[in-house]
């Protein structure tokens, strides 16, 4: 569903001149499967993500999502999918329901389609005792639910998730998490960039551990934990980083 091969960024800062981003990555993500790209700030999964979602478009290399080639076909590859990071903004004089249904109108979907799949959102993310709350009034976990809803309202088989819990509290980062968790059962494809080795270890499949725009390994948690012998997904973070960067060993 999505597949990254030998995928480059480069970008050229004024301070620091030719910066890579990414440099050659590659990975697949499969539908019901939650892929993690873990790494540190500047690690590239941003501008990763943003490929994905067309934003960016990539230096060399190929990304195909549901099909489509980002770079060629970069209108289907936005159909397919949904993106959401963690300061996804929310308009304050809309209610929850005029928001996604404004969202839902701009993918062009049908008015009497959008009207159910619209109530089966609300059911779902159990957001009906928000719908007529305006979004000046709603809490940062109703904002959250909201962006999540917005993500999902065209049902793109591919989601990604650009740290969506950063600066939540443990309450609204677990009800992200859930809502996360629900949509891989419902057969979702979903990246999920995050630093959070809980997060990681919590809930997803497979994760990719990513430094300075390089893949250094990928697998489940209990594979990598096996494989470099370490007791958790911290400790194997830390040994591959640290195998790469000697100025980590000396912190
Ligand atoms: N538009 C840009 N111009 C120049 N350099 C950039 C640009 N965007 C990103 N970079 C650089 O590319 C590298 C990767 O950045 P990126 O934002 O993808 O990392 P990240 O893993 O998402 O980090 P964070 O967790 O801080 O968001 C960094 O060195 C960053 O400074």
């Amino acid at each position: 569903m999505i597949r990254v091969q030998d995928l480059t960024k480069e970008f050229f800062d004024l301070k620091r001149g030719p910066v890579a981003a990414l440099n050659e990555v590659s990975f697949e993500v499969k539908p019901g499967e939650i892929f993690g790209l873990l790494g540190p700030n500047g690690a590239g999964k941003t501008t990763c993500l943003r490929i994905l979602s067309t934003v960016l478009k990539p230096t060399s290399g190929l990304a195909l999502v549901a099909g489509f080639d980002v770079a060629r076909s970069p209108e289907s590859v936005r159909a397919n999918i949904g993106f959401m990071s963690g300061n996804t903004g929310i308009y304050d004089r809309m209610t929850a329901w005029e928001m996604v249904e404004y969202y839902g109108r701009l993918y062009g979907i049908e008015e009497e389609q959008l009207q159910n799949r619209l109530h089966e959102i609300f059911d779902q993310l159990q957001m009906n005792e928000i719908r007529d709350l305006l979004g000046s009034k709603m809490s940062t976990g109703m904002k959250q639910k909201v962006s999540i809803a917005r993500t999902i309202v065209h049902d793109p088989p591919v989601l990604i998730f650009d740290e969506p819990t950063s600066g939540l509290d443990v309450l609204v980062a677990r009800a992200v998490l859930e809502a996360v968790d629900s949509l891989r059962d419902a057969g979702k494809c979903i990246i999920f960039s995050t630093h959070i080795m809980r997060e990681v270890e919590k809930l997803c499949d497979r994760v990719a551990i990513i430094h300075k725009g390089e893949i250094l390994d990928v697998g489940t948690v209990d594979e990598l934990i096996q494989k470099y012998v370490q007791p958790d997904i911290e400790e194997v973070f830390f040994h591959l980083i640290g195998s790469r960067d000697p100025l980590m060993n000396a912190i």
